[in-house]
């Protein structure tokens, strides 16, 4: 089966009404591969998806950053997967490395949330990845395993997930992963899906990159067979996001 290209645009915590509205009107005019190409989701903060989901071009899908790990209730602050399908967001991120260092979400707590995300009718991009401390000793996989095994463990199928290999040392750093350096996580990631899940999710599942990309390194990073997109930080709020839609050609012209 396919694995159609996917973009992901995280705003992470930036953005005002005004820049909202910029950046998705440079988004409307730009001339994009079709939906059948590519699949193009924007990300901005929780406060913004009203708006964008109304502003945005209907060939392009909106996700929130987060969800509370279950039913909604007494939980001040956070925001239900519930309320996401009751507005209509198809969309969630889960996982990021932000929320995993800065605010201890471990894995456990991360594959509770995607799979309740999951039984809520929403779609996950869910996020692993390694510090630098944890590569440079060897255990970039191991890592990565341990948190795909806590997803893996508690949900029923994989149609609805995208994984986000996003090795956190190159996360807002300029330090992008050479597309061996992530062609080759990808490849182990594939491997453990097709041991401890089953060879027709391993060959399905999208796995995308994430960290430093750009409208210049996008196309060699997308020409590896492993690499099925991106999600991307800073660059989604410039107008080289659309350069880096476009990297989805590599797929299909070589
Ligand atoms: O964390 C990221 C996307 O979720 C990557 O961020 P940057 O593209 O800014 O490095």
């Amino acid at each position: 089966m396919a694995r159609k290209f996917f973009v992901g645009g995280n705003w992470k915590c930036n953005g005002t009404v005004e820049e909202v509205k910029k950046i998705v009107t440079t988004l409307s005019e730009a001339e994009v591969p079709s939906e059948d190409v590519v699949e193009v989701v924007i990300s901005p903060p929780f406060v913004f998806l009203p708006l964008v989901k109304t502003l945005l071009r209907p060939d392009f899908s909106v996700a929130a950053q987060n969800c509370w790990v279950r039913k909604g209730g007494a939980f001040t602050g956070e925001v239900s997967a519930e309320m996401l399908v009751n507005l209509g967001i198809p969309w969630v991120i889960l996982g990021h490395s932000e929320r995993r260092l800065l605010l201890n979400e471990s894995n456990d707590f991360v594959g509770d949330k995607v799979a309740y995300a999951l039984s809520q009718g929403l779609k996950v991009i869910a996020c692993v990845g390694e510090t630098l401390e944890q590569r440079e000793s060897g255990a970039t996989m191991a890592v990565v395993a341990a948190q795909t095994k806590a997803i893996a463990e508690r949900i029923p199928h994989w149609p609805n997930i995208v994984l986000a290999y996003e090795p956190v040392w190159a996360i807002g750093t300029g330090k992008v992963a050479t597309p061996t350096q992530a062609q080759e996580v990808h490849t182990e990631i594939r491997k453990w899906l097709h041991v401890n899940v089953s060879a027709e999710v391993a060959a399905s599942t999208r796995i995308i990159y994430g960290g430093s990309v750009n409208g210049a390194n996008c196309k060699e990073l997308a020409a590896q067979p492993d690499v099925d997109g991106f999600l991307v930080g800073g660059a989604s709020l410039k107008p080289e996001f659309i350069d880096i839609i476009k990297s989805a050609t590599v797929k299909t012209t070589g």
